[in-house]
């Protein structure tokens, strides 16, 4: 059980984990797509905060421009923010947390763990190409900024994915082959957890 909020006690959490251009945000449209998962992308959120020019604006522009963290207290508010205005009770939390003190601030400002982790595991030279050929506009999205995410990842992110593979939470999902072999890898950890449910 989640205590997210009382709305929300009940909520099935997952939190989907992997470098930059792993295909967190790609495999998360087709997870929503075929079993109903409320998706929330921190990059997203926090990009968001960046065009409307909240207080924040500036701080979270400047640390995506040098692919580091934004403080833990400011994604996670944003975070449940979007879940309590959420009338889903399934969220797949997408690119958090990117750190233990992400984990940690998360845990134990809401009381919760995830129900389970994904975890996209794929080598550094194809994560590098992904990005540079993602033609989306992201400020982050060049060379110099991809080496520094690569290392915060490495630094950062894989002691998190070691913590849930200790608690037996992570499902370690082989990240290289084409959008439907890797969706194929996905689904069955979805529809178990549907069986659970039902
Ligand atoms: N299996 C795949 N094979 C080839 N390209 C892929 C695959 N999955 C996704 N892509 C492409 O790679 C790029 C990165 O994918 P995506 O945005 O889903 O990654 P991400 O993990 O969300 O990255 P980030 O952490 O930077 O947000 C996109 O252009 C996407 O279309
Ligand atoms: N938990 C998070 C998630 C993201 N960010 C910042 C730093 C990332 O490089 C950038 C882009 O995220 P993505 O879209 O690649 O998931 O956003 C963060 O500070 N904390
Ligand atoms: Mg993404």
């Amino acid at each position: 059980m989640n205590g997210i909020c009382p709305k929300h006690v009940d909520s099935v959490i997952t939190f989907v984990l992997g470098g930059p251009g792993s295909g967190k945000g790609t495999q998360c449209a087709r997870i929503v797509e075929t079993f109903g998962f409320k998706h929330l992308s921190a990059g997203d959120l926090l990009r968001k905060e960046v065009v409307s020019a909240t207080e924040y604006g500036t701080m979270i522009l400047d640390t995506i421009r040098e692919g580091k963290i934004v403080p833990s207290a400011v994604t996670v508010k944003l975070i449940l923010r979007e879940m309590e205005s959420s009338d889903n009770h399934k969220f797949l939390i997408d690119g958090f947390p990117r750190s233990e003190e992400n984990r940690i601030a998360f845990e134990r400002i809401t009381g919760s763990e995830p129900d389970f982790v994904l975890f996209f595991d794929c080598p550094e030279e194809e994560m590098v190409k992904r990005v540079l050929s993602r033609n989306q506009g992201r400020i982050d999205d060049n060379i110099d900024t991809i080496k520094k995410r690569l290392k915060v990842f490495e630094a950062l992110n894989l002691p998190v994915v070691d913590h849930y593979e200790r608690r037996g939470k992570l499902h370690r999902i082989n990240a290289v082959g084409t959008e439907d072999e890797i969706f194929e890898q996905v689904r069955p950890v979805f529809a178990a957890c549907e069986q659970t449910a039902a």
